[in-house]
């Protein structure tokens, strides 16, 4: 695998609760790429996202930059990899703008109070999600897409250069979703990475590149446009989908009935 990899990966087994659930996968993540992890329900989606953040038990490697995930220093690698995941819990008591500097605490000493750089990077966080305005609010009042906006937020502020999620986009109405692309976007053209587990195939169409997953397996990488890639989608989703170009190169797919 070349050095150039912000992340690369040499996956030959990931388990659960002893039952194979990933197997033979091999992949590099480079810097300045939002990557979208596509497949059926049970695919591994969400097992190989956390496999790659460092979260499970795995047989094989994951380098970030070069590095072997275990070997870097635990404030290190927070610093460099964000991660959010589905259906966080645990801090619903807390303030949404004191879930947001969370984000900060790899950055922060130990127990010092956060720097105004830090909140800076909250509230910028907290205004790219539009989750300003109920900073004060505490996280379990809010509504589903509400509180997902406030998660994202405590993810961006980190100002990692990974920023992994799965299903960000969960509760999220249709502007939210775009403003989430244009977030992805933003944090991709300033050299960062980007990799998310999505449902939303027509969403996931506008990434960079896909990685198509079934069977615990990734059957297909490539990009949206790519014909190799309609292919493989129609594979994994049994041949239901009706792939339609809405413009030159944006492909949206639509469910097939009967
Ligand atoms: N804790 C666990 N113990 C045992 N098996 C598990 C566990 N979590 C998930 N699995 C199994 O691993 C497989 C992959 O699950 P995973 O959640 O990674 O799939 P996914 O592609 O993200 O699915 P979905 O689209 O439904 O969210 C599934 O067959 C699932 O039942």
């Amino acid at each position: 695998m070349s050095g150039a990899a912000l992340l690369s990966a040499s996956l030959q087994r990931v388990r659960l609760q002893g039952r194979p659930v990933l197997q033979d996968i091999a992949l590099e993540l480079p810097a300045g790429r939002w990557t979208a992890i596509v497949g059926p329900n049970g695919a591994g989606k969400s097992t190989l996202l956390r496999a790659l953040a460092g979260l499970i038990a795995i047989e094989g490697q994951v380098l970030l930059e070069g590095r072997p995930l275990p070997a870097w220093p635990a404030r290190e690698r927070a610093r460099k990899l964000a991660w959010l995941g589905q259906n966080e819990g645990g801090a619903d008591d807390l303030r949404a703008q004191d879930v947001v500097m969370l984000g900060r605490l790899p950055h922060q000493a130990w127990l010092a109070p956060p720097s105004a750089q830090d909140l800076d990077c909250v509230r910028a966080a907290m205004q790219q999600t539009q989750s300003w305005d109920w900073r004060e609010r505490r996280l379990a009042t809010l509504s589903g897409g509400e509180r997902q906006r406030v998660l994202l937020a405590r993810a961006l502020a980190v100002r990692a250069e990974l920023l992994m999620m799965d299903e960000p986009l969960a509760h999220l109405d249709p502007p939210h979703q775009a403003d989430w692309i244009a977030i992805v976007r933003q944090s991709v053209a300033a050299g960062g990475s980007v990799v998310s587990v999505l449902h939303e195939l027509n969403i996931a169409l506008r990434a960079d590149w896909l990685l198509v997953m079934a069977g615990g397996r990734v059957l297909h990488r490539g990009r949206p446009q790519d014909p190799a890639t309609h292919a493989a989608l129609q594979q994994v989703f049994d041949q239901r989908l009706r792939m339609l170009e809405i413009e030159p190169g944006q492909w949206l797919a639509l469910p097939l009935t009967g």
